[in-house]
């Protein structure tokens, strides 16, 4: 399945998009009280702002004209209460949508994590980290700031609009007609211009990513970078990553302001329109002077809110190819589905493999129609040549992919009907680069161990002693509490792999797989491993992924995996054998 997001097909996209504006509005649905009451306070807003000018016209023509200064005064008194009411209103519709904008960023942050979470290793594998943090953080801001700044503005200045604009009508209609013109073209601009703003920006946001992603894969390898003085070539790929950021920025940067002089022209040309055209209309007495000065406010009042509607118009593409971005993630369906029925037989075997066949993608088939069982407390080992697919079939086996063909059955079920809890509560997994995050030994020996969570020190060193572990945990200086750093540095690769150990064996698995587990470790702690292993309920199986043969000399079965093959190897010494003759993986 492609996970590649920068590979969408436009035909994905369309519908990734129409998904995540569903999803856009069913994130806000719940704020639809406090959207009413700020869309009410924006109307009110701008109500005011139109009503402005009315009041200034009729003080002009009513009082001004006739020098009646105390109905000026009066006047004025109104239009000031009227201006304090507008600058509330203003300030509760901004206070408002800022809490709208920030809560949905934080639901939404939210769903896209928990959307990471639930989907499988093949999207990891198929995007670069640095990318989607990008998404998380750049591009849900985005949204953010059309949300919490734009939005409101943007009604509030279509509603000033419509209001100016049938103030231009209503006063003068042939006037307005002409005002009114300039508008029309604008529009047309504006919606022939708007796939090219929004184009551009979601260049940008992917050039923002692709960065982003370049400085995360070069500071994840430093230690390689100085070790072969790479860091020219890294430095290098920045520059390219960072040239072409700076190229789509100054594209956007140009889409986004387009408008702006074109709608200033525009604006100001339906302002010569309003001053022949009125000065015409006086002349032949169909006009009056404070008619004309309100009319040209009401002319501003249209054409002012529409300069602000073309930076805002860009906010909204940017935001949209943001939640273009987003949304790509949030509608990826997980290729491990969990089935509601599924094939159940009494089984002996704890594992089987029936006719799988597996690709990492669809242009090369790793594993050919592999099939195996794998019974209740036996250990297995799975040699064979570098590449040759051991951790192909261990992840299998632990359902990190799917076959493409074929069936993986747990305990008689087929696997894909276990949930995901389930299934880890019977599978454990050592994996060759064990994975351990900030905190301590007991932090990381805890990892998704809901059975000893809430256990003191002493309470998990006594189950640490019962489960045989107790010598490894006495390899770290401080025990329980020896600190562990999220890359693992403050620690040997040994040892995190012994914390991996722990952490597998104290839950206490039904099936444990061992993916080079003892690779980093000495001889001495090996044998302690080794006594650790057999020394587990004996209806624990165990799979042993391992290039040193002495490491599986107690197995009771061996498979040796080349070339999309799992053959039993009978004995250690044939499985020797199978090596030496040199098969390679091809
Ligand atoms: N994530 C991946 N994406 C694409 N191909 C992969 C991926 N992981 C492994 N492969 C390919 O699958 C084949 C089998 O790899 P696998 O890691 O299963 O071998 P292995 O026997 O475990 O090797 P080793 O002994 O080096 O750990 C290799 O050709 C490898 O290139």
């Amino acid at each position: 399945m492609n996970y590649d997001l920068n590979k969408i097909s436009k035909e994905q996209q369309k519908t990734s998009t129409f998904a995540g504006l569903k999803k856009l509005l069913q994130l806000i649905a719940h704020e639809k009280r406090t959207l009413i009451i700020a869309v009410f306070a924006i109307l009110i807003n701008s109500t005011l702002n139109l009503l402005g000018p009315l009041v200034i016209g009729h003080t002009i023509d009513e009082y001004v004209t006739k020098k009646d200064y105390s109905g000026v005064i009066h006047n004025a008194i109104i239009l000031f209460c009227m201006y304090l009411v507008a600058l509330g209103t203003s300030f509760s519709q901004t206070k408002l949508m800022g809490g709208v904008g920030q809560r949905m960023l934080f639901t939404l942050r939210n769903s896209i994590f928990n959307k990471l979470q639930q989907l499988p290793v093949g999207f990891f594998n198929q995007n670069k980290a640095g990318d989607l943090i990008s998404r998380v953080n750049n591009d849900t801001d985005k949204l953010n700031q059309f949300f919490s700044q734009s939005l409101m503005q943007f009604i509030g200045n279509i509603s000033i609009m419509i209001g100016a604009g049938v103030f231009l009508m209503v006063i003068k209609l042939e006037l307005g007609a002409a005002t009114l013109v300039p508008a029309i073209v604008i529009l047309f601009l504006t919606l022939v211009l708007s796939p090219w703003i929004k184009r551009t920006n979601a260049l940008n946001l992917k050039s923002v990513g692709g960065m982003s992603a370049e400085i995360q894969e070069s500071l994840n390898n430093f230690k390689v970078i100085i070790a072969f003085n790479r860091r020219d070539y890294f430095r290098k790929r920045f520059d390219i990553a960072n040239t072409q950021n700076y190229k789509t920025a100054i594209s956007a940067g140009l889409a986004n302001n387009v408008f702006v002089p074109i709608y200033g022209l525009f604006a100001s040309i339906a302002q010569l329109i309003v001053l022949t055209f009125g000065i015409y209309l006086i002349s032949i007495g169909q006009f009056s002077i404070g008619l004309l000065v309100s009319y040209l406010s009401y002319a501003n009042n249209f054409y002012n809110p529409l300069r602000q509607l073309a930076a805002l118009w860009t906010n909204f593409q940017t935001a949209m190819a943001g939640w273009d971005r987003i949304s790509q993630i949030l509608s990826l369906e997980t290729d491990l589905p969990l089935l509601a029925t599924g094939i159940t037989e009494p089984s002996a075997a704890l594992l089987e493999f029936r006719n799988v066949h597996f690709g990492y993608d669809e242009s090369r088939e790793i594993l050919h129609n592999i099939s195996f069982k794998l019974e209740q407390g036996k250990t297995y080992a799975l040699v064979g040549p570098t590449g040759g697919g051991k951790t192909t079939t261990a992840s299998l086996i632990a359902r990190l992919y799917d076959p493409s063909k074929g069936i993986v059955l747990l305990d008689g079920k087929d696997i894909r009907t276990y949930t995901p809890e389930e299934r880890s509560q019977k599978i454990g997994f050592i994996l060759q680069e064990p994975f351990l995050f900030t905190g301590t030994v007991k932090d990381n020996i805890l990892y998704g161990n809901e059975q000893y969570k809430d256990y003191t020190n002493d309470q998990l060193e006594k189950v640490i002693l019962d489960a045989n572990l107790g010598s490894l945990l006495a390899i770290f200086e401080n025990g329980l509490e020896t600190p562990v750093s999220s890359g693992g540095d403050s620690i040997s690769l040994g040892q995190k792999q012994l914390i991996a150990f722990m952490r597998a064996v104290l839950r206490n698995p039904q099936l444990l797989i061992l993916d080079e587990a003892t690779a980093n470790i000495d001889t001495i702690t090996e044998k302690l491993l080794s006594d650790i292993l057999n020394n587990l309920p004996a209806t624990t199986t165990r799979v042993i992924i391992a290039h040193r043969l002495n490491t599986i000399e107690n197995a009771d079965e061996i498979f040796f995996v080349n070339s999309g093959e799992v053959i039993p190897a009978g004995s250690l010494d044939h499985a020797m054998d199978m090596l030496l003759q040199g098969k390679r993986a091809s």
